[in-house]
């Protein structure tokens, strides 16, 4: 009989760590997940696929640990010997790398040499591969467009400083000890399951809300920023394509279309039924109901004021504009993605929108719904 896979992913308990869960599993991999401490649930996203422990032939085990503790992640990867390592865990959110530069740096740069340095010591530079969550925030300030894989490096972020610490102590252990270590250069990818202070999900959550009457307004940052945005699905499927080639390699991984977080949010608005109509620059900046069509928003009317400006959402250093070409992941993986950023809003909106309407019937029966997001 031939032996499965061992996979251990970092990061298991995000989205892009429940999405490769599911996919490792149904290819019929052993899959063990770092899950870090926490004093209320943080598994939400593998719940569905959470095995107990005194389950026979259990293929999805998941480990106390953190990215901060060598001695931690040593004895995980001497227990779990994977084939395969996915470091998807970071401190991965950028505004909150400027308010935590430390904690980030060791996390995203440290925690990544952690691991590599866990899987030389151990024996293991020849038999387990390693795939580096790497990011399009490299690019930061953008030295050409489309940003490709030799496009030069200019990060704009204690994250990104950090990544790109990681990058090249991945490219160096490649080459220092011929491991199999690459790196995906992941651009923008989002899901139902997005955390809920990134951009899209902020949008597609708090419309929803507002469709509902449990917001009133969604106050925003910089809606000229413009990104290119993907499926975490069509994501993951590439991370694990990138452990399977005869030699390691990095790739870029993104659609090659790009939009603004301003478009982001009508399109989402139209997902509902409500048309927005912009008015106004700079923080003074809003959108207004224009029209509304369907029974999806009973607590709007037309001229309501839904979206502001909100500065304390700026960054100290934004990275204006990304575009990622992804021609070479086509080229040399026949990798295309599948599903388009206005499908993946639409599911969002539909999501979110089910999640509001529970929570609205709640309300109504006197319990007390938290709303609101800080990112
Ligand atoms: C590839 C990369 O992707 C992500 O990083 P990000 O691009 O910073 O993601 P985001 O969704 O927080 O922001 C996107 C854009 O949207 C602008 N923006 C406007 N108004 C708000 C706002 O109110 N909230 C947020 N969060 N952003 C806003 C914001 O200024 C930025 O220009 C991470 O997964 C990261 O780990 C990663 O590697």
């Amino acid at each position: 009989m031939k032996k499965h896979k061992v996979a251990l992913i970092t990061g298991v308990t995000g989205q892009d760590g429940s999405y490769l869960a599911e996919l490792l599993l149904a290819k019929g991999y052993e899959v063990h997940g770092i899950k870090r401490r926490a004093s209320l649930f943080n598994t939400q996203r593998v719940d569905h696929i959470y095995q107990d422990p005194h389950v026979e032939n259990q293929n999805f085990v998941l480990h106390y640990g953190d990215l901060s503790d060598s001695s931690n992640l040593t004895r995980i990867i001497q227990q779990v010997q994977p084939d395969e390592v996915y470091n998807l865990a970071a401190q991965s959110h950028v505004a909150v790398s400027f308010e935590s530069p430390e904690y980030t740096a060791d996390v995203d740069a440290l925690g990544t040499l952690r691991i590599l340095e866990a899987i030389r010591l151990l024996g293991l530079e020849k038999k387990t591969r390693f795939y580096q969550a790497s990011t399009s925030e490299l690019f930061g300030q953008v030295q050409e467009t489309p940003q490709r894989e030799t496009t030069p490096f200019y990060p704009r972020s204690p994250y990104a400083a950090a990544k790109l610490y990681a990058y090249w102590i991945t490219v160096n252990y490649r080459e220092s000890y011929g491991m199999y270590a690459c790196n995906g250069i992941l651009f923008n990818h989002e899901s139902p399951r997005r955390g809920e202070t990134f951009v899209t999900r902020k949008i597609t959550r708090g419309l929803a809300n507002i469709a509902q009457g449990l917001e009133a307004c969604l106050y925003m940052g910089n809606m000229d920023a413009l990104r290119d945005w993907g499926h975490a699905k069509d994501y993951v499927r590439m991370q694990w394509m990138m452990l399977q080639q005869d030699e390691a390699e990095d790739f870029v991984i993104a659609t090659g279309k790009q939009i603004a977080v301003r478009d982001f949010i009508r399109m989402s608005a139209e997902e509902l039924g409500i048309t927005l109509r912009f008015e106004g620059q700079g923080v003074d900046e809003v959108a207004i109901v224009e029209n509304i069509q369907g029974e999806q928003v009973p607590a709007l009317q037309v001229g309501d004021v839904i979206v502001r400006v909100d500065p304390r959402y700026f960054r100290p250093a934004e990275v204006e504009t990304l575009l990622g070409d992804p021609s070479k992941a086509k080229a040399k993986l026949g990798w295309v993605p599948e599903i388009t950023v206005e499908e993946m809003c639409a599911e969002m909106v539909a999501e979110d929108l089910k999640v509001a309407k529970r929570h609205a019937l709640l309300k109504q029966h006197g319990y007390e719904i938290p709303v609101t997001v800080e990112g």
